[in-house]
């Protein structure tokens, strides 16, 4: 483990350095690394895996889905199975099911999970309210997991840039005695940049608190109502969607993720500084207590209730597919598309 100073707070992180590939590939030279679920996460793991040089096989029910795995490579027979011969197949299972999904896919995962095999998540959700989901893994397996600090089409599309996104790493239960070894092994095999320690409870806490803030939620909130006060007061679409995303996603977020607020705003006019140095504080106060509500409804299990009772529904896609055009088909969006359209590079 490196020892960095994370803004004055020392941590213990895994580096590429210290835990190269060759010693991942060394650690998990005898696993049968099954991937259920191909979604989101699923590809991309499992390709950066396989890519990796991993011994990867996937398990997906036959849909659009498997489609898609065919379409990546995977041969039926070969490394693409139904999910019951992969969870068969597989040494350590990576459980990557929508974590409503899982609810129901867990009595059949459970019956696979003989002593000696690993089982693998993404988030903590799961074991962490094992009252409400019923995922109670059996004691002589072990238990870990990875979790990827992005989409998993981030994950896949930085690899392939030679780039890699931060996760956190974190172990439930360790009957071999070597589970956190496999588990920083299969962090560096995703494609991982740096990994940090957590336990699942954080995990999860963090992970539902962060998307439901300011990397979904928040963000479109944000964008959202000053888009419509940019409106309300005679400012035409196309100047309020630009002063309200794209600039902040074409020009001013690389900045931010270059080198800092800091330099975002210096690379900004002395007048743009002075504003949002006087208004980051207003726009703090206002929203901080609508992240402790937040907040305390992950801690109460709250979202945790929501996610799963919506997410079980047997119409969850259609019904999540009327709130997401909706969201598409409002006028700042459809502005964006326009916007998108006439970026240079697209035309
Ligand atoms: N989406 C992300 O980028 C992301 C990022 C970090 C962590 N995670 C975590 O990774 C895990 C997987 O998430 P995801 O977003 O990739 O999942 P997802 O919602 O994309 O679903 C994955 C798979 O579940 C399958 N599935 C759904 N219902 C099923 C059922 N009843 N029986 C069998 N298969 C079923 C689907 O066919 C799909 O292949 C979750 O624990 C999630 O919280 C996701
Ligand atoms: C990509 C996210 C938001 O980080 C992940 O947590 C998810 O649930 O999809
Ligand atoms: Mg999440
Ligand atoms: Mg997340």
């Amino acid at each position: 483990m490196a020892t960095i100073n994370f803004g004055g707070v020392e941590e213990q992180v895994v580096t590429r350095e210290e835990f190269p590939l060759e010693k991942a590939r060394e650690v998990l030279a005898n696993e049968v690394i099954a991937v259920i679920g191909y979604g989101v996460q699923g590809p991309g793991q499992s390709l950066n895996m396989r890519d990796n040089g991993f011994n990867v096989i996937v398990g997906q029910r036959k849909g659009k889905t498997y489609d898609k795995a065919v379409a990546d490579g995977w041969v039926p027979g070969e490394t693409l199975f139904e999910i019951e011969e992969a969870l068969e197949k597989g040494t350590i299972i990576c459980f990557l099911l929508s974590d409503a999904a899982q609810i129901e896919l867990w009595p059949t995962v459970k019956a696979a999970l003989k002593p000696g095999k690993s089982l693998y998540f993404s988030h903590g959700f799961g074991v962490t309210y094992k009252e409400k989901t019923g995922i109670v893994p059996p004691a002589d397996v072990d238990v870990f997991l990875v979790a990827p600090k992005g989409s998993g089409t981030s994950l896949r599309r930085l690899f392939v840039e030679g780039k890699g996104l931060n996760s956190s790493f974190a172990v439930y239960q360790d009957a071999s005695g070597n589970a956190r070894t496999k588990a920083i092994a299969m962090g560096i095999g995703v494609g991982s940049g740096y990994l940090f320690e957590t336990d699942f409870y954080k995990e999860v806490t963090s992970d539902l608190t962060g998307e439901r803030g300011t990397l979904m939620g928040a963000i479109q909130g944000i964008f959202a109502a000053q888009y419509e006060v940019l409106r309300e007061n005679g400012h035409s679409p196309s100047e309020a969607f630009n002063e309200t995303v794209e600039e902040l996603t074409q020009s001013l977020m690389p900045l931010v993720a270059e080198n800092g607020m800091d330099w975002m705003y210096a690379n900004c006019s002395t007048t743009a500084q002075r504003g949002a140095l006087d208004w980051w504080k207003p726009f703090h106060d206002a929203t901080k207590p609508v992240f402790e509500k937040l907040y305390n409804s992950v801690k109460s299990q709250e979202q945790a209730e929501i996610s799963i009772t919506r997410n079980s529904q047997s119409d969850y896609r259609e019904k999540l597919e009327v709130e997401l055009a909706e969201l598409r088909e409002s006028e700042m969006w459809q502005a964006g598309k326009a916007v998108r359209s006439l970026r240079p590079e697209r035309s």
